[in-house]
């Protein structure tokens, strides 16, 4: 059985006057049905971390580099992330692969750093407009999946988010039929490659998620969460999802 994530990545966005929401989101929540997850910059990593106290919430990172250490002038490493409160790290975002020209094989080996690092990857696939539109969705996100994630990734250590570009930020979803056609085909990826724990890895969904079609998200069979992005900066939005994933 899988546990639901509802998971945050704030992008670019927030600052110290944004834990007043964080608060709000753990009052709200003070003892989850679902796990939670909120993934800020990396300079809020430590004070949400230590806001947070003793609620159940966890903190991400939105990146890691693939070294442990090094000369990388304006990188972070994954055992850096770690220390600063940092269970899990976000790789391979759309957007980082558009704005950094992050392959696969990057994603993968961050991965693989946030695993020696004890931490929790959340392997980001989704294909583009144009993808979709000359019907090659899953042959994209199959070639991904194939390559972003390690040969190690475990139900513990990994969490695969399928994000369609061209639902990102712009108020469309696909169709449910839609969502649950390449959940399914995710998961039987998984499953063939890494037998039970391909079976236990989370699948989240992500894409213009809002309090309006969280729920009937998250009905469709393998999706165990959201990875929100503008509806995780306040309490008012989060909230509502987090609630319907608990009802899910
Ligand atoms: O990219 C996303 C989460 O990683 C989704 O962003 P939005 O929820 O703002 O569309």
């Amino acid at each position: 059985m899988r546990r639901k994530l509802a998971a945050g990545n704030w992008k670019m966005n927030g600052a110290l006057s944004a834990m007043a929401e964080v608060q709000a989101i753990c009052d709200a929540h003070p003892a989850p049905g679902v796990d939670l997850l909120l993934c800020p910059p990396a300079t809020l990593i430590w004070p949400m971390a230590s806001m947070r106290g003793s609620h159940p919430m966890a903190v991400g990172a939105q990146d890691c580099h693939m070294a442990a250490k090094g000369a990388h002038t304006g990188d972070i490493a994954a055992p850096m992330l770690r220390e600063a409160g940092a269970t899990h790290a976000i790789v391979g975002h759309s957007e980082r692969r558009a704005d950094h020209g992050e392959t696969s094989a990057t994603v993968r080996a961050k991965a693989e750093a946030a695993h020696a690092a004890g931490m929790t990857a959340v392997v980001c696939i989704g294909e583009t407009l144009e993808d979709r539109e000359a019907g090659r969705t899953l042959d994209v996100v199959g070639t991904q999946i194939a390559a972003s994630a390690p040969d190690g990734a475990t139900a513990a250590n990994t969490v695969v988010a399928y994000e369609p570009v061209w639902a990102i930020g712009t108020g469309k979803v696909p169709t449910l039929r839609q969502i649950g056609e390449v959940h399914a085909f995710l998961r039987a990826k998984l499953v063939a490659r890494l037998d039970d724990e391909g079976t236990g890895i989370r699948l989240l969904y992500g894409g213009s998620v809002k309090a309006s079609n969280a729920a009937e998200i998250f009905a469709v069979d393998d999706v165990d969460g959201a990875l929100v992005g503008g509806a995780s900066l306040t309490c008012a939005d989060f909230s509502p999802i987090i609630s319907a994933l608990e009802q899910a």
